[in-house]
């Protein structure tokens, strides 16, 4: 089963009105693979979801970066999956690294707000990735492993979850990770699902890479078996987001 390419644009705490009207028209009026070849999602901050939202091109779609751990209820400043359902946002990011390192996100925290989202209807991006401590001191599978399981066993289904593998190294740093790099890395997220879930899970499920993706250099990325897309900062800011969405067609091309 082919798992359709996908990419994510993951704006973080960044820009204006004006800023995300150039962008989002700049977005509209570019020449891309069709929905059949790739998934596009825009993840703007939440107060700009409703306005990205209705100016966005229909074939692409919108995701918060983060919402509540349960039910919404007492707890100023967050954002519950329940309100997102509402507004019809169809997927939202959990687990950045930025999140869990920042803000103590644990991973029994992102797996109960994971399974939380999904219990809603929501489309979780869920995101996992080492520090360069833990790669370097060989840890990097334990790590991600870690951070899987503890989503994986929260779970009833992964129809509705995309895992993106993000090098906390590779983050904003312009470090990208090789192509052998992901690929080991996404080889072995696999084979985890693989050996913990099940194959079906193993085969379908899209492993998607963010970590200084470019222009540059997303096809080399793109061309790697199990890499099924990106998760993109930075660049999805700029126009190059286009080229990194036309990366797609490496994958039909091959
Ligand atoms: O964190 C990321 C996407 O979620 C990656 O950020 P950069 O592409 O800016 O390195």
């Amino acid at each position: 089963m082919a798992r359709k390419f996908f990419v994510g644009g993951n704006w973080k705490c960044n820009g204006t009105v004006e800023e995300v009207k150039k962008i989002v028209t700049t977005l509209s009026e570019a020449e891309v693979p069709s929905e059949d070849v790739v998934e596009v999602v825009i993840s703007p901050p939440f107060l700009f979801l409703p306005l990205v939202k209705t100016l966005l091109r229909p074939d692409f779609s919108v995701a918060a970066q983060n919402c509540w751990v349960r039910k919404g209820g007492a707890f100023t400043g967050e954002v519950s999956a329940e309100m997102l359902v509402n507004l019809g946002i169809p997927w939202v990011i959990l687990g950045h690294s930025e999140r869990r390192l920042l803000l103590n996100e644990s991973n029994d925290f992102v797996g109960d707000k994971v399974a939380y989202a999904l219990s809603q209807g929501l489309k979780v991006i869920a995101c996992v990735g080492e520090t360069l401590e833990q790669r370097e001191s060989g840890a990097t599978m334990a790590v991600v492993a870690a951070q899987t399981k503890a989503i994986a066993e929260r779970i009833p289904h992964w129809s509705n979850i995309v895992l993106a593998y993000e090098p906390v190294w590779a983050i904003g740093t312009g470090k990208v990770a090789t192509p052998a790099q992901a690929q080991e890395v996404h080889s072995e997220l696999r084979k985890w699902l693989h050996v913990n879930v099940d194959a079906a899970v193993a085969a379908s499920t899209r492993i998607i890479y963010g970590g200084s993706v470019n222009g540059a250099n997303c096809k080399e990325l793109a061309a790697q078996p199990d890499v099924d897309g990106f998760l993109v900062g930075g660049a999805s800011l700029k126009p190059e987001f286009i080229d990194i969405i036309k990366s797609a067609t490496v994958k039909t091309s091959a």
